[in-house]
């Protein structure tokens, strides 16, 4: 789960507070999620709950549970296996965030095929459709969201927000559906119940979301929030609480290879913890097998095996950070201080990954990385102390890492060139700082870069296939060092770097870095061939754990990459013999 998403929203002009001067008491909040709530049995730490509306969406193998530490949680009530899609269900509303919209179905969120035009909606010309079924299909909840988009439209100062965000058009579409169904649907019951922290939100917290309040009265085109009655929301306080929930409780919508394509909500997958070393992730594998009008599906799939009375615990940001930022995150949306097993590990002997450089005596070893607090590191291999100096240079390039970071995250699409040039240079920064590769934000850095030369690589000569392999390469190992066996992310980094090592290497340009004995990764011809499909045959061992059987529609292409190279290898290896026989 995680909120860039709503980055978008914070940013925009601030405007002037909604809030009531009598807003609703923490006991009121808790007493409206507790009425739907039985407890039917109790253990030491946590007491089952019983709850009407997640009751269908969850497999006999869990239950919800209640603890004094985290609240309400998902617990395995016995053995689970590793690679299992515990939960499988289809959110309560998704929507596109705005970049994407013109690119993937609104209705069933698939991508806009090569050589095919998605249709547009001829009254807001936004939203887009693969087929007049998706389009149909979608026109019920989609009629009310058209008429608003278009007023918003009309009225927008500028064409930079001359659509609505993402945030305000999936509260939109949960709104309409709320006062669709009425406050005794176990959809309205499950939304309500979904936690909120509007009575403790920090200064920044409440403004940007009194902000997204002021859009949403806007797009449901009432004059105040006391108009909002229809849609279950009494006051102003209750609007900036839906809001609140809201926040606390979206999801990331992603493709089957995990780019980041809008948002979801559902409030049964909403009832998970977090924890920066999870047991599960939440994803959504997408197959050939479902209906397509089916999707998006979210399913929740175990990375280990679980023992009865575990809790499943996904995680709610990206791990690749060190554990300050994971903590000051999940503490600016979430509200709670991490105390996971990451989080509680002590890094005295062995350095933390993320946060690490090389010895500076290169022993081998390595130190923690300095920070403006605690310049003073040393090696933890052979006790090697960090110049002020050095430590001044690391501290720099971390810092100008993140700035050409975020720079070139926000040129991603409009300009790849201009961003993969940002990131090339910065490079040399990295390597006179000594960081090593899974240290953030260098192996972030290293995994742009790597996905700015794929996307160049057909197009511009200048970029070179071994070069991205390379990077692909680094990146492999760097998160091998982060994540366990089957996390989708690495499973998706390893099918990345075998779909590299297929492709036809006549179409390598000069390479731009000298061959030497130590720069023969990756390998040429058969050898390559081979090394392609052990690396695809990993990848797709990995995509069924992190996907679940058959690891989505990224193990599916993978399985038959894995196959056609195999017969390319089985071609080879014959013709080889026949021209060895005739001799
Ligand atoms: C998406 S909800 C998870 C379900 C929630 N526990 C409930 O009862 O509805 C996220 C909220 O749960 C709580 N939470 C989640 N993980 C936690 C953790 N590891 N430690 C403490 N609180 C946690 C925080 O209050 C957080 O804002």
């Amino acid at each position: 789960m995680s909120f860039t998403s709503l980055k978008q929203v914070r940013n925009q002009r601030r405007l002037k507070s909604y809030v009531d001067s009598q807003p609703l008491s923490a006991t009121e909040i808790l007493n409206s999620s507790i009425e739907i709530a039985t407890v039917t049995a109790s253990s030491s730490s946590t007491s089952a709950l019983k709850i009407d509306w997640a009751q269908d969406d969850l497999p006999i193998s869990v239950e919800v549970r209640q603890s004094s530490h985290d609240g309400r949680g998902i617990w395995a009530k016995q053995k689970i296996k590793r690679g299992t899609p515990v939960i499988s269900l289809k959110p309560y509303v998704s929507v596109l965030s705005t970049p994407n919209l013109a690119s993937y179905c609104s209705k069933c969120f698939s991508p806009n095929e090569e050589g095919k035009s998605l249709k547009r909606c001829s009254k807001c010309r936004v939203l887009h459709y693969c087929s007049a079924a998706c389009q149909n299909a979608d026109w019920d909840v989609h009629k009310p969201e058209c008429s608003s988009i278009q007023r918003w439209t009309a009225e927008a100062p500028n064409a930079a927000v001359a659509v609505p965000g993402e945030a305000i058009r999936c509260i939109g579409r949960l709104l309409w559906d709320l006062q669709k169904k009425g406050s005794d649907h176990l959809h309205s019951k499950a939304i309500r119940s979904m936690e909120s922290h509007r009575t403790s939100l920090s200064t920044s917290s409440a403004s940007s979301q009194t902000h997204i309040a002021h859009s949403i009265v806007k797009y449901l085109r009432v004059s105040s929030p006391l108009e909002l009655s229809e849609y279950g929301i009494g006051s102003a306080a209750e609007l900036v609480d839906f809001i609140s929930r809201f926040t606390v409780n979206t999801f990331t919508l992603t493709t089957p290879s995990l780019s980041s394509i809008g948002i979801s909500i559902s409030p049964v997958a909403a009832l998970i913890n977090h924890s920066c070393e999870p047991n599960a992730v939440i994803v959504f594998p997408r197959s050939s097998q479902s209906a397509q009008m089916d999707e998006p599906v979210l399913k929740v799939v175990t990375l280990r095996d679980l023992d009865p009375n575990e809790e499943i615990l996904t995680s709610y940001i990206d791990t690749v950070l060190p554990r300050d930022q994971r903590q000051a995150l999940l503490k600016e949306t979430y509200h709670f201080t991490c105390q996971c097993s990451l989080c509680t590990r002590d890094y005295s002997a062995t350095p933390d990954p993320r946060a690490s450089i090389f010895c500076p005596k290169k022993c081998g070893g390595m130190c923690p990385i300095p920070s403006d607090d605690v310049k003073i590191t040393r090696c933890l291999k052979c006790g090697q102390q960090l110049s002020e100096k050095s430590a001044g240079v690391v501290l720099d390039a971390v810092r100008l890492g993140q700035e050409a970071l975020d720079k070139a995250s926000s040129l991603e699409t409009t300009d790849p060139m201009a961003a993969l040039r940002l990131v090339t240079n910065i490079q040399t920064t990295f390597a006179q700082a000594n960081l090593t590769p899974s240290t953030h934000p260098s192996l972030s850095l290293t995994r742009l870069r790597c996905s700015l030369m794929i996307t160049l690589l057909s197009t511009n000569p200048q970029i070179s296939l071994n070069e991205t392999i390379r990077l692909s390469g680094i990146c492999v190992s760097a998160l091998r060092d982060l994540y366990p066996e089957g996390h989708p992310v690495r499973a998706i980094a390893i099918a990345e770097l075998g779909k590299l090592l297929t492709v036809d290497e006549s179409s390598e340009s000069t390479p731009a870095v000298a061959e030497t004995p130590l720069n023969t990764f990756p390998p040429s011809g058969v050898k390559r061939l081979r090394l392609a499909h052990e690396t695809l045959t990993k990848a797709y061992a990995e995509l069924e754990i992190g996907f679940g059987p058959g690891g989505g529609l990224i193990g599916l292409e993978t399985l038959k990459l894995a196959r056609e190279i195999d017969q390319e290898i089985n071609v080879w290896t014959r013709g080889v013999r026949n021209v060895l026989e005739n001799r």
